[in-house]
């Protein structure tokens, strides 16, 4: 069991979104990931940070069953979203993930218009009944990505056309487009200028506002201005787990204030 900080009193039942318990993940024989216990709250950023290879986008893919995709990863524990079991056998692992919507390390936009890109996944889950509607879902979900001002006359022009730091607002465009309940976030600025990180970051902010965004980062400068919750990964344990001002400046483990003050990592 890890020595997890406890979840202050004033959180109640609802406002935890996501709650992790003795998860276990493997790769083939070896273990990624240890015992993990966490509860994650709605319209909060959480952190995970940690050295490399400690397991921090293993875990994430596991709040949107991405494991699923790789043959040899299993997963043993429970993890619930608003208390129901996401690993359960009648959920389907394509609407969780319009749900738990996620945002990779590098833009990925399909190779498609920009309009098309972030109607991809409103025109899959049927949320838009006619063209007027889905035109509505486009623009709002671009708006909401800080990115319509920029690209709204061309939406038909190739997303791939876009700069990079444009692309991975487009991507996150076309997550909310689904309108999620969670977004998970892995390393999404580290391709990005400090300008685009910047506005990435800004936009995040802004996300919390409707939902619960988790973010993988290897900056801890990052860490600690866009979240309000950090959890600290070590060799596959979750080492500690608090408000973000505590992590960065009373860590509770030896471990953690090591690896924040540069010791470890
Ligand atoms: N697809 C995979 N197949 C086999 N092993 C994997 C796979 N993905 C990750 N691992 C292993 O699982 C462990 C955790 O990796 P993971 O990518 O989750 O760590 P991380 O903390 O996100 O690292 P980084 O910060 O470098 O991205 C590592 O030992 C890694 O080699």
């Amino acid at each position: 069991m890890n020595d997890m900080r406890q979840l202050d009193s004033a959180v109640t039942q609802d406002d935890i979104k996501i709650s992790a318990r003795d998860v276990q993940v493997f790769y083939g024989d070896k273990q990624a990931i240890k015992d993990v216990n966490v509860e994650i709250l709605d319209k909060t950023v959480t952190a995970f940070i940690g050295p490399s290879g400690c397991g921090k986008s293993t875990f994430l893919r596991c709040i949107n069953r991405m494991n699923d995709t790789i043959p040899i990863a299993r997963i043993e524990g429970q993890i619930r979203l608003d208390g129901e079991d996401i690993y359960d056998r009648r959920v389907d692992p394509v609407q969780l993930r319009a749900k738990v919507g996620m945002v990779f390390q590098k833009p990925n936009p399909f190779p498609k218009s920009i309009y098309d890109n972030v109607a991809y996944g409103p025109r899959i889950h049927g949320l838009a009944r006619n063209r007027a509607e889905l035109d509505e879902i486009v623009e709002k979900s671009l708006r909401g990505a800080a990115l319509w001002n920029e690209v709204k006359d061309r939406l038909q022009e190739p997303g791939t056309g876009l700069s990079g730091g444009q692309q991975q607002r487009l991507c996150i465009a076309r997550a909310v487009a689904t309108s999620p309940e969670v977004l998970l976030m892995d390393e999404p600025c580290s391709a990005l200028d400090p300008i685009a990180t910047g506005q990435v970051e800004e936009l995040i902010d802004q996300l919390r506002q409707e939902f619960s965004v988790v973010i993988v980062t290897h900056s801890m400068q990052q860490a600690a201005r866009v979240s309000q919750k950090t959890a600290f990964f070590h060799l596959g344990n979750l080492v500690e787990y608090g408000d973000t001002d505590d992590i960065f400046t009373r860590p509770q483990d030896p471990r953690t204030e090591s690896y924040i003050t540069g010791r470890i990592g």
